[in-house]
């Protein structure tokens, strides 16, 4: 892990280091360079200068160099008797001796020529064959006297060699570290993945640090060019390579492989590239961790236990989907409707647990298509990332405020931005500024994607073109800085939108709502103004005004491969009821942030494609990019519509824990 890293950093020279490795290949050899440089590097921090503070004889504070670089000499009267003494030093009274003489004795030969002889506000260091050599006659110390400190050990070495001396020595130990030693804090196991034939997995371009994290460099500017270190970083990690090779990783039986694994010799994570077979690796894996001696107390089951691994594409997950596979988890799918919406008709895939969801969706899908079926207009679309960023103060940050809000500014991001993609384009940047610190809320479509890893690519770029327009002392504090915002309730995503945002409505008779939902029209709204509205401002709620508006979100999401996590957001919902001039009823949902793609993330799984496939929009809209994802959150909201409308009945008609233990105690 740690050599990933080094490899990593674009300073890095590969040609020496890769020679400095071939020639410390053994442990111990390596050990003796370690401890050789340690050893070096502690005794040249023995000559640090130091100046110590004391008190003569007679009373008068001395300072006492004990430095080995210098000789300190007693001031004026007694510099004559001294003849071995090449310097005058003298310094502002309060001075930090310490820290002058550590700058250079030139620097205190600055500070003291501008001074006269018996300036009493001076203190003065002399060192050297003759106070007056060089036109700086000091003579004046105010009281403080200094000592000769003769025969110092290493009073050959100058200050400057010896900090030479112990950057060496620390950069040798440096570079001798990565093989036989882990980096603190990385495991064993992960260690010994740095050793696999041909690289592990974790060492690929696309997800290297643009920055050392071992170095101090900020991330303010783009990476001249990561793919360079890293194929270098190849070219050494091959150089040195531990066996087994490929070939005899895939040649060992499961047993092996997994005895391996327990003894960290082989990284969890690398059981597919080294045996090159995606489901083999997961039922190694399984083996691994059900016998793993840490957790076996606890995990032992997992190899034969329900949880299936076989027949499944795991090509297609790796890379892309999900790590460390142990096998997958089939959901039951259930379907409501279909559902009238827009004109057209569609079955709702539904993957859920909790019973009677489906049954409820579909009673609500029942009772809108009796009524004409639902209305879904699509408000806007717009994928957001807003990170966090930090100006040297608020004059520059406001400075770049008003840059990013004029017609020039904002074309030099957009063109950055939209450079990026073929289908993501930039809508607008939102910054707020809070001192030096500064947030852009960058919003872009992202045309049939839920986008979150193109508009993280877009702003990257846009970021390094800030910088070079003229905000070079930007500092990128985080991509992210949660003024997006993703996977968290804000009330930034419930008032500007984020993703998707969608109103779906439909009129419901009042003869339908007594047949089908076992309700009237006076009781609904009653029971939404109450519950949705009143009770979700008593609640403090923010964007739940709705029943459950996060069931039907979450359980088409998992069923059509969205990212599951932005249910949190894409469920923010209110719900609306009021009585038509005929006596019928009008339910509405507002979703502003439905977050969800037809290509991307998880939709690319076969099982998920089917579901889209069933609504019709997997894929990209090859017409008109982005429509295959609105059409999607137009479903998702018509859903939710349905749902509402027969939970709510439920709740007003006082049938909710009867239904449920009908439909979630039967097993
Ligand atoms: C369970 C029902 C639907 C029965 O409802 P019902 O009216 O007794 O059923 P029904 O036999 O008269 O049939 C009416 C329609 O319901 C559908 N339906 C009926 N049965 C099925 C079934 N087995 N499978 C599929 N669809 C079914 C179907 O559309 C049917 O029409 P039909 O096709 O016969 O003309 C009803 O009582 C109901 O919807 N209850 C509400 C349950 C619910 O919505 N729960 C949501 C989860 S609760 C929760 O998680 C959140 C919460 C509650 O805490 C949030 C909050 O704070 O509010
Ligand atoms: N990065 C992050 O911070 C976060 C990432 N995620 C994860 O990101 C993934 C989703 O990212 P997302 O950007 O949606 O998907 P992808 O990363 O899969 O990017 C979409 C890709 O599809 C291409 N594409 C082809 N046709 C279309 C089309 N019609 N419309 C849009 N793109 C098209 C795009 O081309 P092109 O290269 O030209 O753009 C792009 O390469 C999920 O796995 C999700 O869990 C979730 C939250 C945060």
């Amino acid at each position: 892990m740690r050599e990933e890293y080094v490899d990593a950093c674009p300073e890095a020279s590969p040609s020496w280091r890769t020679w400095l490795r071939s020639n410390t290949k053994n442990t111990s050899p390596r050990s003796a360079v370690i401890a050789v440089a340690a050893l070096a590097f502690l005794w040249t921090q023995g000559g640090a200068p130091l100046i110590e503070e004391r008190y003569s004889e007679d009373g008068v504070r001395q300072f006492q160099s004990v430095d080995y670089s210098m000789s300190v000499a007693a001031p004026t009267q007694a510099v004559t008797s001294h003849t071995n003494m090449h310097h005058a030093f003298a310094a502002p009274h309060g001075t930090n001796i310490s820290q002058e003489v550590q700058k250079s004795p030139e620097h205190v030969l600055r500070l003291c020529a501008n001074k006269g002889p018996g300036d009493s506000t001076k203190i003065m260091l002399i060192t050297g064959n003759n106070q007056t050599q060089g036109g700086y006659s000091v003579s004046c110390v105010d009281n403080i006297l200094f000592s000769p400190v003769a025969d110092h050990p290493n009073s050959f070495l100058s200050s400057a060699v010896k900090v030479l001396v112990g950057l060496v020595c620390v950069a040798a130990a440096y570079l001798a570290i990565p093989y036989p030693i882990p980096a603190p804090g990385v495991s064993d196991q992960h260690f010994a993945a740095a050793s696999l034939p041909n690289g592990h997995p974790s060492v690929k371009e696309s997800v290297l640090p643009k920055s050392c994290p071992f170095s101090k460099t900020s991330t303010t500017a783009p990476s001249a060019s990561p793919a360079q270190p890293v194929k270098a970083a190849d070219a050494v990690r091959k150089s040195n390579l531990i066996t087994p090779t490929q070939a005899e990783w895939q040649a060992m039986s499961d047993e092996e492989v997994v005895n391996k694994a327990i003894e960290n010799k082989l990284a969890l994570y690398s059981l597919e590239k080294v045996l090159g077979d995606s489901t083999r690796a997961v039922q190694v894996r399984r083996a691994i961790v059900a016998r793993n001696p840490r957790t076996q107390n606890i995990t032992s089951k997992l190899e034969n236990s329900g949880l299936p691994f076989a027949n499944y594409d795991y090509d297609r997950v790796l890379g892309a989907c999900c790590e460390n596979v142990i096998g997958y988890l089939p959901l039951p799918i259930g379907v409501a409707g279909p559902l009238d919406i827009n004109g057209s008709s569609f079955y709702l895939p539904m993957a859920t647990t909790e019973g009677v969801l489906v049954a409820s969706t579909n009673r609500g899908a029942t009772a809108i298509n009796a009524s004409g079926g639902v209305t879904t207009s699509l408000l806007a679309d717009g994928m957001t990332r807003g990170p966090a960023l930090r100006f040297p103060g608020l004059e520059r940050a406001a400075a770049f405020k008003h840059w990013i809000d004029t017609p020039d500014g904002y074309s030099v991001v957009e063109a950055a931005f939209n450079g990026t993609s073929r289908f993501a384009r930039l809508q607008s940047v939102r910054v707020a500024v809070t001192g030096s610190d500064v947030f852009a809320r960058f919003k872009a479509t992202t045309g049939d994607a839920m986008g979150m890893n193109m508009i993280s690519k877009g702003v990257d770029a846009a970021l390094a073109a800030i910088a070079l327009a003229g905000f070079n002392d930007m500092q990128v504090v985080s991509l992210s800085g949660n003024y997006c915002t993703d996977k968290k309730a804000a009330a930034v995503n419930w008032i500007d939108g984020r993703g998707k945002s969608v109103c779906a409505q439909a009129t419901v008779a009042a003869d339908v709502l007594r047949r089908v939902l076992k309700t009237d029209v006076d009781s609904l709204v009653a029971l939404n103004t109450s519950k949705n509205l009143i009770g979700s401002a008593v609640a403090g709620a923010m964007g739940g005004f709705n029943a459950h508006a996060s069931n039907i979100v979450t359980a088409i999401f998992l069923a059509t491969g969205q990212d599951p996590a932005q249910n949190v957001e894409s469920s923010g919902c209110l719900t609306t009821m009021s009585k038509t001039s005929t006596g019928d009823l009008q339910i509405s949902v507002y979703m502003p942030s439905i977050e969800v793609g037809t290509v991307g993330g998880g939709t690319i799984l076969a099982p998920q494609a089917a579901m889209l496939d069933l609504l019709g929009v997997r894929g990209a809209d090859q017409e008109a990019p982005g429509r295959n994802a609105q059409r999607l959150a137009c479903i998702v909201a018509a859903g939710v519509l349905a749902g509402e409308l027969s939970l709510l009945s439920s709740l007003a008609a006082g049938s909710l824990v009867q239904s449920h233990m009908a439909h979630n105690r039967k097993a």
